[in-house]
């Protein structure tokens, strides 16, 4: 992985057009890295989304969207938190505008529980979500079979109005928007001068990336207004987190596997999984079932590469494999990919201006 000092943006010189920037797929990843590269680069470069699909039809529309960070094995614990603290930042003061309902953005208040003292261990991140502390004795009498916990308030995304609201205000950016499936990343090297792929689980397919594995997430979104407080089960695989319109209760992980339709047994085995430790839901509503392929990998790649065939070059900026946390890391990761961008528009304009000498 690449880190990079952010450079000033770049002001193109008479003699340089604009370059021409080409962001794949229209994810939480697509989305928010296009948006943070047209507010760094105002004016100076046309921005083109491209994708095969949009929302409602995409991982990112299936995910909870809790901001509880999942590690990160290959990246260095102290730039996962700096990812972390720029998106719980961002969002943070979305929640606290009159654009919150529109962007699905709202802080809740809950506990992580554990059966086994040993896991309860303090996260990197308890000092970046509000008011983190051990759950006292009385909480923990509401579930018997665990013996320790945290409190604290963090921030969900209700995942569809987000995506909207990103797409909203790339369009308001000047930012194009096309559907298209992208066979080869070369394939866009005479319309475009800067690729950045941000293609989720299809980068295994596009860039033949062997280190990127699904991992299956199955998830029920149900009606039940009455549950105001998230439960996360620490071993990850039990949660009940309550957005805008609908609660999501979780889950599975289930490595390599690619399949996309619902399974009814693990449907029940969810739901009952849920309604042990929040026995109200056994009322819930309108059970809707989704799944969704978490584009795994032991780090997210966040790099630049040069393609290039017969003297022509691509400059191609990486950002995927966010596995199971993109909504927690995503403003992060889409600022230092838009880092890279400006890395590449220097390095073009440099070239350009080597070129006239
Ligand atoms: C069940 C479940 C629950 C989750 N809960 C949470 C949570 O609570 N908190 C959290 O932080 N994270 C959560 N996640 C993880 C999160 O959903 C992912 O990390 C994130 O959505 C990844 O976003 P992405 O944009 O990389 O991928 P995607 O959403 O899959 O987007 C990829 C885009 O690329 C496009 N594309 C792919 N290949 C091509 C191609 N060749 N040409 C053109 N376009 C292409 C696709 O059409 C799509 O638009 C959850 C995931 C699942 C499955
Ligand atoms: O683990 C969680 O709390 C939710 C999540 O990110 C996932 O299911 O991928």
């Amino acid at each position: 992985m690449e880190y990079c000092e952010c450079l000033s943006p770049p002001i193109p010189t008479p003699q340089m057009a604009a370059p021409r920037v080409a962001v794949v797929g229209a994810g939480l990843i697509g989305l928010s890295t296009a948006l943070r590269i047209a507010e760094v680069n105002p004016n100076c470069c046309s921005i083109t989304l491209l994708s095969e699909q949009f929302s409602p039809n995409t991982t990112s529309d299936v995910a909870a969207g809790m901001l509880i960070p999942h590690t990160y094995p290959g990246t260095p614990i102290h730039v996962q938190k700096q990812w972390f603290k720029e998106t719980f930042t961002y969002l943070f003061a979305i929640s606290n505008s009159a654009e919150a309902s529109e962007a699905g953005i709202h802080l809740v208040s809950g506990w992580q529980i554990f059966k086994n003292p040993s896991e309860a261990e303090v996260p990197f991140w308890s000092d970046i979500v509000l008011g983190f502390r051990p759950m006292s004795a009385a909480e923990l009498q509401k579930f018997p079979q665990h013996s320790h916990g945290q409190a604290f308030t963090t921030l969900k995304c209700d995942c569809p109005p987000y995506l909207l609201w990103l797409e909203k205000r790339l369009k308001a950016n000047g930012v194009q928007i096309h559907t298209r499936k992208v066979a080869d990343l070369w394939e866009l090297h005479s319309e475009y001068d800067i690729v950045v792929n941000c293609t989720g689980i299809g980068a295994r397919q596009l860039v033949g990336d062997q280190q990127l594995f699904p991992i299956r997430g199955q998830v029920l979104k149900v009606h039940a207004p009455w549950v105001k407080n998230f439960i996360r089960d620490g071993d990850g695989l039990t949660y009940i987190y309550p957005g805008i319109d609908s609660v999501t209760l979780g889950g599975t992980r289930e490595k390599e596997s690619w399949r996309l339709s619902p399974d009814p047994g693990t449907t029940k085995d969810i739901f009952d999984r849920c309604c042990s430790l929040e026995p109200s839901l056994q009322r819930a509503q309108d059970i809707r079932v989704k799944v969704g392929l978490r584009p795994s990998r032991s780090c997210v790649r966040l790099q630049r590469e040069v393609l290039s065939q017969g003297g022509a070059k691509l400059l191609v900026v990486h950002n995927y494999g966010h596995g199971a946390g993109g909504f927690s890391v995503h403003r992060g990761t889409a600022e230092e990919a838009a880092h890279l961008v400006q890395e590449c528009i220097a390095a073009l304009q440099g070239s350009s201006s080597r070129a006239k000498l």
